[in-house]
């Protein structure tokens, strides 16, 4: 298995002297090539302070984060803006798209940024929109669309340029339970059938129960690891649950 993402004894404290909170406590761990990855833990665990370490979006107090063997802390400028433009892929919480542009030209805009030709950009849109079951969106924007389907329209948008890495950040936080289990088919395709790399943050159980595999946060530091091998979801929902429990059970909306 090929390793893509190294985090090397990874630290991030805010704050000062006088009033420092341990956000991310000194973790490592590395994901291969093709895995999707939950990182689950209690309100204020530093989940997202880690997922924006990894995603460049905060910058480390100490440590390294490797993407294919390229220490990323290091990047500024125009090679910091370039590897998140080509090697990264978001999905927010609250989608993110720009209610200005149809889901065509949502899809498009990552695309036309890093300057791929007309007809490219319709290719690969009306690709990734067919993996995904999107077509049917493409001309809606997204005041006329279902939070499901904004939500899979922002699934194609970060999956449209072929990133080594998807970083989605509590996805099925705005997401009814019938919507939310339709995303996570979603992601579940794009890893399974398109090998897609992704790491995602949540809160929630159910959508942990979709990876192969969940990291259990607790104050800053890594406490458990689960890899779901040949259980089935409902069989590794249940250890999810288990070691929640053993967490203290804090964990906010488990299902
Ligand atoms: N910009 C900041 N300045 C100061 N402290 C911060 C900042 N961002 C986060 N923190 C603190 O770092 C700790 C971890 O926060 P983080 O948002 O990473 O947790 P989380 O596990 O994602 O929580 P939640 O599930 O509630 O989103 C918390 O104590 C938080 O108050």
């Amino acid at each position: 298995m090929e390793t893509l993402l190294e985090v090397q004894n990874l630290v991030k404290f805010y704050g000062n002297k006088t009033s420092l909170t341990k956000a991310v406590n000194d973790i490592s761990f590395q994901v291969n090539k093709g895995e999707f990855t939950a990182i689950m833990g209690a309100s204020g665990s530093g989940k997202t302070t880690l997922l924006n370490c990894i995603s460049t979006i905060d910058k480390v107090t100490s440590g390294h984060v490797l993407l294919k063997g390229q220490d990323i802390t290091k990047l500024k400028g125009n090679a910091l803006m370039k590897f998140r433009r080509e090697q990264l892929g978001f999905i927010f919480q609250d989608f993110n798209l720009l209610d200005t542009l149809n889901a065509f030209d949502n899809i498009a805009l990552a695309l036309q940024i890093q300057g791929k030709k007309p007809d490219e950009i319709k290719k690969k849109v009306r690709e990734i929109s067919e993996k995904l079951n999107v077509e049917e969106t493409l001309k809606k924007y997204p005041y006329e669309m279902s939070g499901g389907q904004r939500q899979r329209i922002a699934c194609a948008r970060a999956m449209v340029t072929e990133p080594s890495l998807i970083l989605a950040d509590e996805p099925t936080g705005a997401l009814d339970s019938q919507s939310a289990g339709m995303f996570l088919s979603s992601l579940q395709y794009m890893n399974e059938a398109l090998q897609a790399t992704i790491l995602m943050v949540t809160h929630d159980a159910f959508s942990a129960s979709y990876a192969k595999r969940v990291l259990f946060m607790k104050d800053g530091k890594l406490f458990h690891e689960l890899r779901k091998g040949n259980n089935d979801r409902k069989e590794f929902f249940n250890e999810i649950i288990h070691v929640i429990s053993l967490l203290g059970g804090d964990l906010n909306h488990v299902v």
